[in-house]
């Protein structure tokens, strides 16, 4: 066995935590396709091929205009089981032993499917998959942020009777235009409700966006992160605050925020001390699963079994697990890499 083959088997079979990961862009052609014939919904493209063929991304707007039209053939909470538990038992095979998933409550509000309907589908795979497979689960609601801050509101006060099954909000959608400071004191609101808050910031927005997450809202966490990179007082701050960024490999190449992976800043973000993670955000759009994206970075880079195990430990850590648990996970990955 090769260096890189044995370090790729470990990548493959160590315990993982994901912790930046849209439901929705979980979605598969096949079952995008299924879903939509059992629910008469006609669907813009005539095949799984022609759909596919359309995976081909300039930048996120590119991406979001057909993540928001393949989710518009979710109408039932079945649909919404349907698509946790496929991603679920997907995830299983790659031995994430951990989820802590987004949904996007106003993506499917806005084509008249209710909040109890998403959630409880959403919610009711975890919870099975959980007894089932063993994956433990946090729930994140992510706010759109193309929309204003209103909506967003309007979104939380619909969540309300079900703040014991989500853990934490997040921002997700077109960043550019759309500064974490429009959201200031929808975020705020949900801190006062115990709720954590991560935020995307520094996908394709500047470095002025991870400050304004990290000075005006207070966040937990960073989703992506990699235009921080450009200033050193904010790569210092987030160090110093100890900060999880929450990193998407394979989506940042199709998304075209890095044009090869030998390029991208995740190694230098470990060597800035920064706690960097691998996550997949939309698997079934970016060409792979938690394992595909570790493999892509230990056959693309240079990628040290001492990184590999810093970014598995990271996921544990900046996980919003209870202690115990994440001490359980770090412990056999401290076996398995010793
Ligand atoms: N990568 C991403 N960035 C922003 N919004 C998203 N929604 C789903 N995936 C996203
Ligand atoms: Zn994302």
């Amino acid at each position: 066995m090769t260096g890189s083959q044995s370090l790729l088997d470990l990548a493959m079979k160590m315990p993982k935590a994901e912790l930046h990961l849209h439901i929705e862009g979980t979605f598969e052609p096949e079952q995008m396709f299924a879903i939509a014939q059992r629910n008469q919904v006609a669907l813009k493209y005539d095949s799984v091929d022609a759909l596919k063929a359309a995976y081909q991304f300039e930048n996120l707007q590119d991406f979001l205009d057909l993540y928001y039209q393949g989710m518009s053939v979710l109408l039932k909470e079945q649909d919404f089981y349907d698509l946790t538990m496929a991603y679920l038992k997907r995830v299983h095979e790659d031995n994430v032993v951990h989820v802590e998933i987004f949904f996007d409550p106003q993506g499917h509000l806005s084509r008249g499917v209710s909040f109890d309907t998403q959630i409880k589908g959403i919610y009711g795979a975890l919870k099975d998959a959980e007894r089932d497979l063993g994956i433990t689960f946090k729930l994140i609601m992510s706010f759109l942020r193309h929309l204003d801050e209103a909506s967003a509101f309007e979104t939380l006060k619909l969540a309300k009777p079900y703040l014991d099954w989500i853990d934490g909000v997040g921002l997700d959608s077109s960043e550019l235009g759309h500064p974490p400071e429009k959201f200031v004191n929808v975020f705020h609101e949900c801190q006062s409700l115990g709720l954590k808050v991560t935020m995307h910031a520094g996908e394709e927005g500047p470095p002025e966006y991870v400050w304004q997450a990290l000075d005006d809202i207070g966040v937990d966490r960073i989703d992506h992160g990699n235009r921080a990179l450009e200033d050193t007082n904010l790569v210092a701050t987030i160090k110093r605050q100890g900060l999880t960024l929450t990193v998407c490999p394979l989506s940042n190449l199709k998304l075209c925020v890095v044009d090869t992976l030998v390029e991208h800043p995740i190694r230098s973000m470990l060597r800035l001390g920064l706690n960097a993670t691998v996550n997949s955000d939309d698997p079934a759009y970016f060409g792979g699963y938690m394992n595909d994206n570790f493999a892509a970075l230990v056959k693309d880079t240079e990628i040290t079994k001492e990184e590999l195990y810093k970014l598995a430990c990271n996921a544990f850590e900046g996980s919003w697990l209870d202690l115990e648990t994440r001490s359980k996970h770090l412990a056999t990955l401290k076996e398995m890499f010793a």
